[in-house]
């Protein structure tokens, strides 16, 4: 089986793409903040999504999870179309785990109990069998010393950490994260970026949002780069870095890269 640059699978045995996203707009008022986005993601591809400020980058992440609701055009995950009667809108949600720049976790719950919340309360998990699985990412994330902590005891690394383990415990399909690392000390980043890539390791199909292009250049399969709501072009990271086509997106990577 092989991946096409377009996200879709060749090969003998052909599955609905992770992602399809087809003619998709998002309006803010008079404001389009997704101008007919047209995206396929490949189940176990590795994608990440840069461009300048205001490109559109979080909007598209939050609409593939419902976050955001599109406005025109369609979106599938894993086949399942995102559809706006909401019919299958937790099923979605169940397969796509999000982690946002922010943590987002319960100040007043323990690390544990910010794990099992969703696996107890979405799944109808035994409470012994989510305390099983959060040790079990927790682990995989190595703080299973921080579970009993409160998250305004931990580092911003450690938290973002607990973050990806508590999406991991819904045992998603794809794992969505926009800026993961943006609100961190330059030390904490390093941690998380880690995590990520031994996630992409084992096989899980990730969309990021971020400026680190090192983890680009490591990890995707393919960057996607957005200007003024548009993929303006998506190639992989040494065909972008080397030769990037449009004028905006070498500009960019001036601006970023030093
Ligand atoms: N809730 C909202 N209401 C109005 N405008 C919004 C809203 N959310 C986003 N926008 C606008 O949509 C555009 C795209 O925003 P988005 O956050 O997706 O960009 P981004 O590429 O992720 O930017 P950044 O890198 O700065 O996070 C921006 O101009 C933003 O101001």
């Amino acid at each position: 089986m092989s991946t096409a640059m377009d996200g879709s699978v060749t090969g003998a045995m052909v599955q609905a793409p992770a992602v399809r996203m087809e003619a998709v707009y998002k309006h803010y008022g008079d404001f389009t903040a997704l101008n007919q986005i047209d995206l396929k993601v490949a189940r176990g591809e590795k994608i990440v999504v840069c461009g300048p400020s205001g490109s559109g980058k979080s909007t598209l992440i939050r609409c593939i999870n419902h976050i955001e609701k599109h406005d025109e055009g369609l979106i599938y995950v894993n086949g399942v179309e995102l559809d706006h009667q909401r019919k299958n809108i937790d099923a979605i949600r169940r397969d796509t785990g999000m982690v946002f720049q922010s943590f987002n976790l319960f100040p007043h719950m323990t690390v544990l109990e910010n794990c099992i919340l969703a696996p107890m309360t979405v799944n109808g998990m035994s409470e012994a069998e989510a305390k099983d699985l959060a040790m079990h990412f927790l682990t995989k994330v190595r703080i299973p010393d921080q579970a009993e902590k409160f998250p305004g005891q931990l580092s911003g690394g450690q938290q973002q950490r607990v973050a990806i383990a508590r999406a991991l415990c819904m045992q998603p399909k794809i794992m969505l994260f926009d800026e993961p690392t943006s609100a961190l000390d330059p030390e904490m980043v390093k941690e998380v970026l880690e995590t990520m890539k031994k996630l992409a390791e084992e096989g899980m199909t990730m969309m990021c949002v971020t400026h680190e292009m090192g983890f680009a250049r490591e990890v995707a399969d393919r960057i996607v780069f957005m200007n003024e709501g548009k993929v303006v072009e998506q190639a992989a990271p040494e065909e972008f870095f080397k030769h990037p086509k449009s004028e905006r997106a070498r500009t960019f990577l001036d601006q970023i890269i030093h």
